[in-house]
């Protein structure tokens, strides 16, 4: 039974906790022409320990990039990101991605793949064979793991790409639209697989997602970009029906009415708030000044 249920957290917890912190980070390119893009502006957030957390918006809003940043493939302008406490200065083994296509190595197995990150930190033979086998197990691949990329579904790559990055053990993982290239059934269970990993591993989860109801279904928050400059807009409390399995919440009215201020934030319009009913969010409440 698939189910939305971070592991609970109590107020004190909520501030000491903190796993990846973004502060003010600015991010500026130039263009083919040689003008300034400012992709980010003062973009700052946390995602707390054991949290999903979807950075969401319009397309150019910059989510990609701050999501690099976050890894460590690109620096920021100005600003930064720590990670556990440790100040961001590249890609480390704290920091796991998945990417939209999984880009595999096509002459591997599975089980190759997952192992080449492994050999690159120096691990020995034997070790990264059982660190890997483990982890194509928790992705539900044990029975494909001697299978070469063409020889697997678009969703089983993925399936590899998460037990690639998920091998290191890493504090965050992060994705990009991991998703997005997949047909709408192979989508939903992969959505399900995410949050039973996610259950069984209590990994902290960044994810970069187009998709509104994929982000308010899967993320205890969301975190809205805006572009021209990408600013943060608002960040959403999602974590309704936390506990509740998952093809319940799926469609279910609490659901729709989160996806509905998603949609608002992310065209900038205020949240309309209840004539009646529960308080605003905390998380908006606090984040979105
Ligand atoms: N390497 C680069 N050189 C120049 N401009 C860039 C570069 N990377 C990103 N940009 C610009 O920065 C802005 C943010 O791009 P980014 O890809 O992060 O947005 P995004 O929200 O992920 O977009 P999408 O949803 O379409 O993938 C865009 O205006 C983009 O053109």
């Amino acid at each position: 039974m698939t189910t939305k249920a971070s592991p609970s957290r109590t107020g004190a917890d909520r501030d000491t906790d903190v796993i990846v912190d973004v502060q003010n980070v600015c991010k500026s390119f130039r263009d083919d022409r040689g003008r300034e893009v400012h992709a980010l502006r003062d973009v700052s957030f946390q995602v707390r320990r054991s949290e999903i957390v979807a950075l969401t918006g319009q397309s150019g809003c910059g989510k990609t990039t701050l999501l690099r940043i976050i890894m460590g493939l690109e620096r920021p302008t100005s600003g930064g990101v720590s990670v556990n406490g440790v100040r961001v200065r590249g890609c480390g083994p704290d920091r796991g991605i998945v990417f939209q296509n999984a880009e595999l190595l096509p002459w591997r197995t599975a089980l190759g793949n997952v192992e080449f990150g492994l050999e690159a930190r120096g691990m020995p033979k034997e070790k990264r064979r059982e660190v890997a086998r483990q982890a194509i197990e928790l992705v539900g691949l044990g029975h494909a793991a001697h299978r070469r990329p063409h020889e697997l579904s678009g969703g089983m790559r993925q399936r590899v790409g998460i037990a690639r990055a998920l091998a290191i053990d890493p504090a965050v993982l992060l994705m990009d639209e991991p998703f997005s290239a997949l047909d709408a059934q192979t989508r939903e269970n992969m959505q399900a697989e995410l949050l039973d990993i996610h259950a069984r591993t209590g990994k902290t989860i960044v994810f970069v997602s187009h998709d509104l109801d994929e982000s308010v279904l899967l993320a205890d928050r969301v975190v809205t970009l805006v572009p021209d400059p990408g600013r943060v807009h608002g960040v959403l409390d999602t974590s309704v029906g936390a506990g509740t399995p998952l093809d319940e919440r799926r469609g279910s009215p609490e659901l729709a009415a989160r996806r509905h201020e998603l949609w608002r934030l992310i065209h900038g319009r205020e949240v309309e708030r209840p004539q009646k009913g529960p308080e605003p969010h905390e998380s908006y409440k606090e984040e979105r000044a």
